[in-house]
């Protein structure tokens, strides 16, 4: 597959052989210095070549980051900078190449104020700049303008932060980590490229693959391709059971595929779909797809999407170092895009802190707080399907519109449960985990995370099913005796993205914390249903 050559150098003719010398010197100074790299686009090192340690690379990571986090001080202060103007004022001859240089310098000092200015975060050589807008689209990249009618017809403006800078990495031909907070617009950040460097339907075989960990997400992303793709006839498909069951996947005529990894493993195993011409490879909430239980899966599309030239990316809000160690085994040359912080909630959402004390602490205090105020839509996390049921139990004879979904219900009951509660035919969503990541409800008000979370990343994805594409939401967490051994976990996210903490909470020791799920006492007090 092609690829496109940086947008840096794009419109100058540099005359490579005419400068060798230059370049081997300044290739010298790399490997010595460790600076911000202008000239590595003419010569492109094969990481994976390299036998470089973990911590070897980890290292050089880190001062990678701390260079673009400096912004365009880097540039300015950088001695190869400086090196590079004083040998060309010594040598008339070699005053294009000034010119050239000085364009460059400017041009890398708008992306870096830029950068600054929307707090994009990257590390990696020769990244491309970041978008003005998405006219940028059309003017640099030739987007077709049925993709510029759809961003429009959806009301999307601006591209957000993670737009800005994600698009055009992957424009480039390159392949990239990106961490962003919830309901940051990570999803058109790796669609819409793909759309546009899929250009149109082929009859070629499956071209991209998106994998979700849950359905509902997998269903949801669908859905988005969908809409972004609407003017295009691409042929964009939900990897189900029905779909299995009656198509021939080996004939299966599809450009972009959207499956959970449990499902495509089993169709590439079982049912020979062949994914040797995918050029474009997304594992959206990565850190989940990385974790044990999905591990082999993901394993097994990777292999199969055996195209060399294929471009991969890595999407989530929380990205832990172990995830990107792991995920660097598999990617080449990946430029890494953070907004913000790494790991840290979505500041639009006003996170508090409610000592429940006991079980029946916390029934009272969300009966109590629906009866002073119920400002729907309400998402309910709960910490397991049976603690859903219990839940739902107790709600719905409380005159309040509530579904419950947990990972009992079948997939068509999944399905009618999300789309009442997206029509507002339920007021109070109670659910597990397992709609937690990426699913996008409009203006979902309060979060209530009736069970203490079990991890800080499942903190930061359950809350951020408010506060969404910049709204304001509300998030409330209870906690028992038994979650204040957490807490300054959780209390250190809240400090993160600018709530109030009681400065109790963050002299609290922080703990390791591996998965925190205590026994719970029942929640039900209804008799019957107790005793069933
Ligand atoms: N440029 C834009 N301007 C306005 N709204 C946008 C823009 N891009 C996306 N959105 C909207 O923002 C919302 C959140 O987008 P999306 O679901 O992609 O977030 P996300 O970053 O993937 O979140 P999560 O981490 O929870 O998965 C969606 O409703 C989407 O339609």
């Amino acid at each position: 597959m092609e690829k496109i050559a940086s947008f840096l150098f794009a419109g100058t003719s540099f005359n490579k052989k005419k400068y060798a010398d230059e370049i081997t010197r300044f290739k010298e100074k790399k490997e010595t210095e460790n600076e911000v790299d202008y000239l590595s686009s003419f010569e492109r090192v094969n990481p994976g070549s390299e036998e470089v340690t973990a911590s070897k690379k980890k290292r050089k990571r880190k001062q990678a980051a701390s260079e673009a986090v400096e912004g365009f001080n880097v540039f300015k202060s950088s001695k190869k900078a400086l090196v590079i103007s004083e040998e060309n004022k010594t040598d008339e001859g070699e005053d294009n190449l000034s010119k050239e240089k000085k364009k460059i310098n400017l041009k890398l000092e708008a992306d870096s104020i830029l950068r600054k200015q929307y707090n994009i975060h990257v590390s990696g050589n020769n990244v491309a700049s970041p978008l003005k807008s998405f006219a940028d689209l059309s003017s640099v990249y030739g987007c077709e303008s049925y993709l510029l009618h759809n961003f429009s017809e959806l009301g999307f403006k601006e591209p957000t932060p993670i737009q800005r800078q994600a698009i055009p990495v992957l424009l480039s031909g390159r392949e990239c980590f990106a961490c962003a907070p919830t309901g940051s617009g990570k999803t058109l950040a790796f669609v819409s490229p793909m759309l546009m460097k899929l250009k149109h339907a082929s009859t070629e075989g499956v071209r991209a693959v998106i994998l979700c960990p849950t359905r509902e997400l997998a269903a949801q992303t669908t859905r988005e391709c969908k809409k972004l793709a609407e003017g295009n006839k691409f042929y964009i498909k939900l990897l189900t059971k029905k779909l299995i069951r009656s198509t021939d996947l080996t004939k299966l005529r599809c450009d972009i595929l959207i499956s959970t990894p449990l499902r495509l493993s089993s169709a590439i195993k079982k049912r020979k779909l062949d994914l040797s011409r995918v050029e474009y490879l997304v594992l959206d909430e990565s850190d989940k797809l990385f974790e044990l239980g999905l591990i082999k899966q993901i394993d097994s599309v990777v292999k199969a999407c055996s195209n060399p030239s294929i471009i991969r990316s890595l999407f989530s809000a929380t990205l832990p170092d172990s995830v990107e160690e792991l995920a660097r085994t598999i990617m080449h040359d990946a430029v890494r895009v953070i907004i913000g912080r790494k790991n840290t909630a979505s500041e639009s959402v006003n996170q508090k802190l409610v000592f429940a004390g006991t079980e029946e602490g916390k029934l009272l205090a969300l009966r109590q707080s629906f009866q002073e105020r119920l400002n729907p839509p309400v998402l309910i996390f709960v910490q397991s399907k049976e603690r859903a049921k219990e839940l739902y139990e107790e709600l719905k004879f409380d005159n309040i519109r509530v579904g419950v979904i947990h990972s009992d219900l079948s997939e068509t009951q999944r399905e009618n449960v999300v789309n009442d509660f997206r029509a507002g035919k339920t007021w109070v969503l109670i659910a597990t985990d397992v709609i937690a990541r990426g699913m996008d409800f409009k203006g979902v008000n309060c979060v209530i995370n009736y069970d203490f979370p079990d991890s800080a990343a499942a903190y930061i994805h359950r809350i951020g099913r408010s506060g969404r594409a910049g709204r304001t939401g509300e998030a409330i967490t209870f906690y028992t005796e038994d979650d204040v051994p957490f807490l300054r976990n959780i209390a250190n996210v809240m400090a993160a993205s600018g709530c109030e903490v009681p400065s109790w909470i963050m002299a609290l020791r922080k703990l390791r914390w591996k998965k925190h799920r205590p026994k719970r006492e029942s929640i039900l007090t209804i008799p019957d249903v107790a005793e069933e």
